[in-house]
């Protein structure tokens, strides 16, 4: 079994600066906010080793073999995934447990045959029952039902947890798994349907507070720049597509936009900043093995330990944007789960907390998302 270094401090990774990395999902949220953390740590960029998902397709068994063998990487970050918001899970299940399912077996089997000193596999906390106790302590794994709308995707993720501790146990690989709560950040998914929570009701309010302004050409250019704007939405700011082009809109705006959220906005959600999230994965892989003991299941909770209404999220958010006029609920949307606040004693007891207040975190967010 590999000796790691003592646990990782803000100057460095932990990991010998030479050691070659694999980042999976290099250019998502998480993944490129670890490449971000390693280089600002002092890696080099030769060290890591990056894909595409078009360059290698995770979901191929032989493809990622081959991969293994060629490039030989020492320590691995899985942040490749299908992911996605409450929306997404509900209506593509399939193709959220099966590609979850391919990507984490063939990068953790081959991790594991071709000499990874350590892997990190990422989960999700809706690995954790419907009804948990709150918060939940890493112990709570499969101890009663999952939420329906994302039980799929959940059963993949338990499922990569049980294979990094079954290749621990029986081989003694050294693979750990993170569970964060809902992220954001820089680089996230702005899909008006697909998303998460927050890009998304950064999103709706930003378009609002441009259809409020009457502010067409940067409608337009939103879209161009984080996609498609539903039709629904479209109505909803009071903007009319013209027939033959999607990028391009009449200028009747109504000036009296309403933004449509989904739900009764009264479940809980806990958000933790991307940058702290890729702190707490360069912690967990710099941290010696005599840490690990105590902790058989390997399984480590990423969280802030503190959450909030849906609701007050979305009123802090339309304050941050500006936007002054009406919200709607759309009740036919799902709530999903009531509350899923994780129990952080464990990492945090280790020496790693959250450091980026919510609301400092959406203001960065919400200038990078204008810059
Ligand atoms: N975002 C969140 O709120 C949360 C995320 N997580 C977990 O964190 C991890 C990272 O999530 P996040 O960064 O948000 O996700 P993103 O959707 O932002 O990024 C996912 C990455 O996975 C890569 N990927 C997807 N499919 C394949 C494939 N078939 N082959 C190769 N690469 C693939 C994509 O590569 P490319 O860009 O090249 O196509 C992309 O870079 C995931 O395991 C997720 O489950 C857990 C809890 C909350
Ligand atoms: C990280 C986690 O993310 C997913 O779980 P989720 O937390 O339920 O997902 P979410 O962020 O999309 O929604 C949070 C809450 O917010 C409400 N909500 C209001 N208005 C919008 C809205 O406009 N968009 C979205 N997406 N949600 C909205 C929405 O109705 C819900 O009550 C899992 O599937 C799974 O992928 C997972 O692990």
């Amino acid at each position: 079994m590999t000796n790691h270094k003592s646990p990782v401090t803000s100057h460095g990774s932990g990991l010998p600066p030479t050691a070659k990395v694999y980042v999976a999902g290099h250019r998502g949220l998480v993944g490129s906010a670890i490449v971000r953390k390693l280089l600002a740590a002092g890696h080099s960029p030769e060290s890591l080793v990056l894909r595409t998902s078009s360059e290698l397709d995770l979901r191929n068994q032989a493809a990622v073999d081959a991969f293994f063998a060629l490039e030989r990487p020492e320590y691995v970050f899985l942040a490749a995934a299908k992911v996605g918001g409450i929306y997404a899970n509900d209506t593509y299940p399939a193709d959220f447990i099966r590609d979850n399912l391919q990507i984490q077996t063939n990068v953790i089997d081959a991790a594991y045959s071709n000499g990874v000193k350590r892997l990190l596999f990422l989960g999700s906390s809706c690995i954790y029952p419907k009804l948990a106790p709150q918060p939940m302590p890493e112990s709570c794994l499969l101890t009663g039902e999952l939420e329906p709308t994302n039980e799929w995707y959940a059963i993949a993720k338990i499922a990569g947890i049980k294979m990094c501790q079954a290749y621990h146990k029986q081989y003694g690989f050294d693979a750990i798994s993170a569970m964060p709560t809902n992220l954001y950040g820089p680089n996230d998914n702005f899909d008006l349907e697909k998303s998460h929570v927050l890009p998304a009701l950064i999103r709706k309010f930003h378009l609002a507070k441009l259809a409020q302004a009457g502010d067409i050409d940067a409608i337009a250019a939103d879209e161009a720049r984080y996609g498609y704007i539903p039709e629904d939405i479209l109505s909803s700011l009071g903007v009319v597509r013209e027939a033959d082009s999607i990028s391009h809109f009449t200028s009747n705006v109504s000036r009296s936009p309403t933004v449509q959220l989904w739900g009764s906005g009264s479940p809980y959600r806990e958000f933790l900043h991307v940058d702290d999230m890729a702190a707490s994965c360069l912690f967990l892989m710099g941290l010696d093995v005599s840490h690990l003991e105590s902790h058989p299941s390997r399984l480590f909770n990423v969280g802030v330990g503190s959450d909030l209404r849906i609701r007050d999220v979305a009123e802090l958010i339309q304050r941050i944007v500006g936007y002054n006029g009406e919200v709607i609920w759309d009740a036919s949307k799902p709530d999903g789960t009531p509350r899923k606040l994780m129990d952080v004693k464990r990492l945090n007891g280790m020496g790693w907390k959250a450091e980026i207040p919510l609301e400092e975190g959406i203001r960065s967010v919400y200038a990078h998302y204008c810059s």
